[in-house]
C-alpha cells in the first residue's frame, strides 16, 4: 500500500464482498484534499504535520470485508481504526479514495440514501452503549425496529427474541440502570441485532468491561457469528480480542494498514519488523494450525498416532500427542492422511523456529487451505 497507488483506482468489487475500499485517506487539517497523491503523501505523519499542519488518520487504504467474516480492524492508539470506520458509513467524511458496500458507491449517496445505509444496513455497537435510560431492556431493543415502521405487537416479539439470542430472558422490564455494564453490552447487542443489518460494526465495545465480562461478551460474539454468519467489522487495540474473534485482521500503523491476514499468517508470517514485535509474546501454538507445522508422512506412518484435523492448533496436537505416548500424531483431512506432526514439528512452533517462522513469502501472505 504505497501512497503512489493511483487514488481512483476503479473499484474492483470481489464477489463476496460486503464492503469495498480503495485508496482511501482521511485527512484531517487545512487543505486536506491536495495531501493524496502528492509529494506530502509519503511523509511521516510528525512530518506531514510540521510540513502541512495535516494527520492524515487514514492513508491509501484498500481491502475488501467479504461477506460473512469478522474483519478485525486493529492498532495502537492513534493508528487510525475509528477514523477508518467511520469513514464506512461517512459519519466521517473521507477525503479521497473509492467506498462500496454491496457493490454501491457510497460515496455516491444521496441524505436519504446515507440515512437507510446507517439505520439498516449497518449497525453500530460502541463502547458506551448509549441505551436509553428511561426505557425497558425490551424497550431498548424494540427501539430500533420502531425507526423501521414495524407494528408494536411485531416489535415486542422481535424484540423479545432477540433479548433471549443475547441471553437476557427474565431481564426484560428491568431498566439499563439496574444492569450491570456487561448486561448492558448485550443490550447494546441485541438492538443493533434487531435492524437486522448486512455488517455489525464494533468500535471497541469491550474495553470498558472487566476480563472475565470480556471474554464472556467475546465468547457472545463468536457464538452469533458462528450461529448467524453475520458479517462483522470490530475495531479493537487488543491483540488477543483481535486473534480470538478475527476471520481476518488489518494491522494499522499511523493511517495504513501494515499488514492484512488470517490471526495464523499475521502470527506465523509477520510482514515487517513491527508486525514482528507486535506479535512477539503471542504463545503461537494456540494460533498457529497443524496445517502449517505438519510434514509428509513417511512409509509406516499411516498407521499409528492420534488423528488431528489439519485447522486443529499446534496446541491441541501436542495434548493429543502427549496423552497418546505415539511420536507422532497423524493429520488427517476427512479421512485422508496428508501430513504428520512429530515432536520436532511441535516444538519448532513452541521456540519460533518453524518455517512458518520466516517474513511473508514475496507472492503475499500463505493461504492455509485444508
Ligand atoms: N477530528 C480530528 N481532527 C484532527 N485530527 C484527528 C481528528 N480525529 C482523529 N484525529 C487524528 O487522527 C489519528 C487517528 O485517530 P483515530 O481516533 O482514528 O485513532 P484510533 O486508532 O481509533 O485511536 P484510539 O484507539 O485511541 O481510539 C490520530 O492522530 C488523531 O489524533
Amino acid at each position: 500500500m504505497t501512497a503512489t497507488q493511483a487514488p481512483e483506482a476503479p473499484v474492483e468489487t470481489a464477489e463476496d464482498a460486503v464492503f469495498s475500499v480503495r485508496n482511501l485517506w482521511k485527512v484531517f487539517g487545512p487543505k486536506a484534499d491536495r495531501i493524496p497523491g502528492s509529494e506530502y503523501a509519503a511523509l511521516p505523519p510528525a512530518e506531514l504535520r510540521e510540513a502541512t499542519g495535516c494527520t492524515a488518520a487514514v492513508r491509501d487504504v484498500s481491502f475488501d470485508v467479504r461477506k460473512g467474516e469478522v474483519f478485525v480492524v486493529m492498532g495502537l492508539s492513534g493508528s487510525g481504526k475509528s477514523t477508518l470506520v467511520r469513514c464506512l458509513t461517512r459519519l466521517i467524511e473521507p477525503t479521497s479514495g473509492t467506498l462500496a458496500i454491496d457493490g454501491e458507491d457510497v460515496l455516491a449517496m444521496d441524505r436519504a440514501r446515507l440515512r437507510e445505509l446507517r439505520r439498516h444496513r449497518t449497525a453500530m455497537v460502541f463502547q458506551h452503549f448509549g441505551l436509553l435510560p428511561h426505557r425497558t431492556v425490551l424497550d431498548n431493543v424494540a427501539y430500533g425496529l420502531e425507526i423501521q415502521g414495524l407494528s408494536k405487537a411485531e416489535r415486542r416479539s422481535r424484540a423479545a427474541e432477540l433479548v433471549e439470542k443475547v441471553g437476557l430472558a427474565g431481564l426484560e422490564d428491568r431498566r439499563p440502570s439496574q444492569l450491570s455494564g456487561g448486561q448492558q453490552q448485550r443490550v447494546g447487542l441485541a438492538r443493533a441485532l434487531a435492524v437486522d443489518p448486512s455488517v455489525l460494526l464494533f468500535d471497541e465495545p469491550f474495553s470498558a468491561l472487566d476480563p472475565l465480562i470480556r471474554r464472556e461478551m467475546q465468547d457472545e460474539v463468536v457464538r452469533l457469528h458462528r450461529e448467524e454468519g453475520r458479517t462483522m467489522v470490530f475495531i479493537t487495540h487488543d491483540l488477543s480480542e483481535a486473534l480470538r474473534l478475527g476471520t481476518r485482521i488489518a494491522l494499522m500503523r499511523d493511517g495504513g494498514i501494515v499488514q492484512l491476514g488470517t490471526p495464523e499468517e499475521i502470527v506465523g508470517s509477520p510482514a515487517d519488523d513491527y508486525v514482528t514485535e507486535f506479535v512477539r509474546d503471542v504463545p503461537r501454538e494456540q494460533v498457529l494450525t497443524v496445517a502449517t507445522a505438519m510434514r509428509p508422512a513417511l512409509a509406516g506412518e499411516s498407521e499409528r498416532g492420534p488423528a488431528v484435523r489439519p485447522d486443529a492448533t499446534v496446541s491441541e496436537a501436542i495434548e493429543a500427542v502427549s496423552r497418546s505416548g505415539d511420536p507422532a500424531a497423524r493429520v488427517m483431512d476427512g479421512g485422508r492422511l496428508v501430513g504428520v506432526v512429530d515432536h520436532a514439528c511441535l516444538l519448532d512452533v513452541v521456540a519460533g523456529t518453524s518455517a512458518a517462522d520466516g517474513p511473508a513469502a514475496p507472492d503475499g501472505p500463505r493461504e492455509v487451505t485444508v
